[in-house]
């Protein structure tokens, strides 16, 4: 050890700081240590495993952006061999295969495939989420995560469907209520600290967490093979539609290169199919709350929507530059509820130094994306959730367009650009086409909606809340019923 580590609870013989790492909203936990150590860089650790936590927009840039060289590896997450996850791209360790799998992602989520490749996915599937709220507003949380996981099934695989039953959906929606997110935090499950838990014999008692260990693997063994089935069929008999993977199997070639770039492939397509599209269910219900919650907003908005796009026909991506209000709402949607508001946790690979601190090789470092959205310098007020910070005074947007809810260097979100296009059209297609209240009691009495989220390992949500969604007008409702 060369030099003090950085300031942060006192820890304890053995243990470390086991006990002062919550499970719950650790985000917030980790800004008030900020506050209580007088540091925007924080140290802390379990079991002799090094834990930095960087509070701020400078340090993460400088650490995870300057000195990427070092800071662009993950942890080592034993969980992901068990449940057989560790050819996800967004876990896995620097390396030959991350470098293949992000090259992959990068040829087919860059900003000029977008129009292309994409673009007509998202709009056919923000369209059907209009026509389900139409249909059943109350169940909004499951068409969520029907807009969220049907997308990358239609551009990974060619693969569309209409039903939550269908088990390509219903497995990753099952996927997810078994706390898979919570398992990939380093300090998330104890299968990572002491991994020969894991081999306990089910037999025993009090494996409960082996026993979903296993439902996990078994979960995850079908999310990656059963869409492959799916998608070389009607490859074979000539109906398959576009997508990344019937492009790459329509090519028919069998050498050995093309079968180590199918296996990537196929592993980069499930990456994107039973994870990253959580990040979009958290969006979609974060931005329905906040709508919910802050009427005046809404009303803005589609003051500007009717005054560009009228009431002839739903918004498309060519209406995006002429809505300055609602890429505010997109930016501060992704400020004031980042899906991932600790990041993917980076690691080193090499010892560093910085600010007088010794920052050890294998540390774990969270970027805390809440607490850097939170810096009252860079957004005053930062608990008001209030688009306006992203517009100057004649209503144009400022030039700042970064994301921080993308992450950092290296590992920064290679699905930002989709991203961006699927959440932005949600967010303009529900605001032009639905009212979002609150919902009434049996007295006719607003139902309350709480400020809750909760940690889900690396995803924070919004807690289970009503509202109403009803159509703005008659107009509106033939729009939808005919897109
Ligand atoms: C609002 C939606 C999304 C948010 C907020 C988000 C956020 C993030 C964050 C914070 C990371 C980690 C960055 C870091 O380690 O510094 C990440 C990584 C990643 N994201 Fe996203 N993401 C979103 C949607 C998507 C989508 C739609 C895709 C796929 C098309 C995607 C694919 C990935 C992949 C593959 C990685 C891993 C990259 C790597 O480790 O090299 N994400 N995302």
């Amino acid at each position: 050890k060369q030099g003090p580590y950085p300031p942060g609870p006192n820890p304890k013989p053995f243990v470390g700081n086991f006990y002062d790492f919550h499970n719950v909203d650790r985000a917030m936990e980790y800004a008030k240590w900020g506050k209580r150590y007088h540091s925007d860089i924080l140290y802390a650790n379990y079991f002799g495993n090094h834990v930095l936590v960087l509070n701020s927009l400078e340090d993460a840039e400088e650490l995870l952006e300057r000195r990427s060289s070092i800071y662009s590896d993950r942890p080592d997450l034993p969980v992901l061999n068990m449940v057989g996850m560790d050819g996800n791209l967004a876990f896995m360790r620097l390396g030959h295969e991350w470098r293949i799998q992000r090259r992959i992602c990068q040829q087919h989520f860059r900003l000029d495939a977008m129009a292309a490749q994409h673009h007509p996915v998202h709009i056919r599937k923000v369209h059907f989420l209009l026509k389900q709220l139409l249909e059943t507003p109350e169940k909004f949380d499951h068409h969520a995560a029907m807009l969220s996981i049907s997308i990358p099934l239609s551009v990974m695989y060619g693969y569309d469907t209409e039903s939550l039953d269908d088990p390509l959906v219903g497995n990753v929606v099952r996927m997810f209520s078994y706390g898979v997110t919570r398992m990939f935090s380093p300090n998330g499950t104890w299968f990572n600290i002491v991994p020969w838990l894991a081999k306990i014999p089910l037999w025993l008692p009090w494996t409960d967490s082996q026993r979903h260990l296993k439902e996990v693997a078994r979960l995850s063994g079908l999310l990656l093979n059963a869409p492959l089935e799916v998608v070389k069929q009607p490859v074979d008999e000539g109906t398959a539609q576009p997508s990344v993977l019937t492009q790459f199997f329509e090519k028919k070639d069998d050498s050995i290169e093309a079968k180590d770039r199918e296996s990537a492939l196929a592993k980069v397509a499930n990456t994107i199919y039973s994870g990253a599209s959580n990040t979009i269910i958290l969006s979609t219900t974060s931005f329905i709350y906040l709508m919910a919650v802050n009427p005046e907003i809404q009303c803005i908005a589609q003051r500007e929507i009717d005054r560009v796009i009228g009431e002839n026909r739903l918004p498309t991506f060519d209406d995006r530059a002429l809505l300055p209000y609602i890429e505010a709402i997109y930016r501060e949607l992704l400020r004031f509820a980042p899906p991932a508001p600790l990041c993917i946790p980076h690691s080193t690979t090499e010892d560093d130094h910085y600010k007088g601190y010794f920052i050890p090789k294998g540390t774990t470092v969270y970027p805390n994306i809440w607490a850097m959205s939170r810096n009252e310098e860079l957004y005053p007020n930062p608990h008001v959730f209030k688009p306006e910070r992203f517009l100057n005074e004649s209503g144009e947007l400022k030039s700042n367009d970064r994301v921080l809810a993308y992450g950092f260097g290296r590992r920064i979100c290679v699905g930002k650009h989709a991203a961006s296009a699927v959440v932005w059209l949600m967010i303009v297609s529900l605001l032009a086409s639905f009212s979002i209240t609150k919902a009434k009691d049996e007295h006719g009495i607003d139902v309350e909606i709480f400020d809750d989220f909760e940690d889900i390992g690396v995803g924070r949500q919004k807690k289970q809340f009503q509202c109403s969604i009803t159509p703005r007008s008659k107009a509106w409702r033939k729009l939808i019923e005919e897109a």
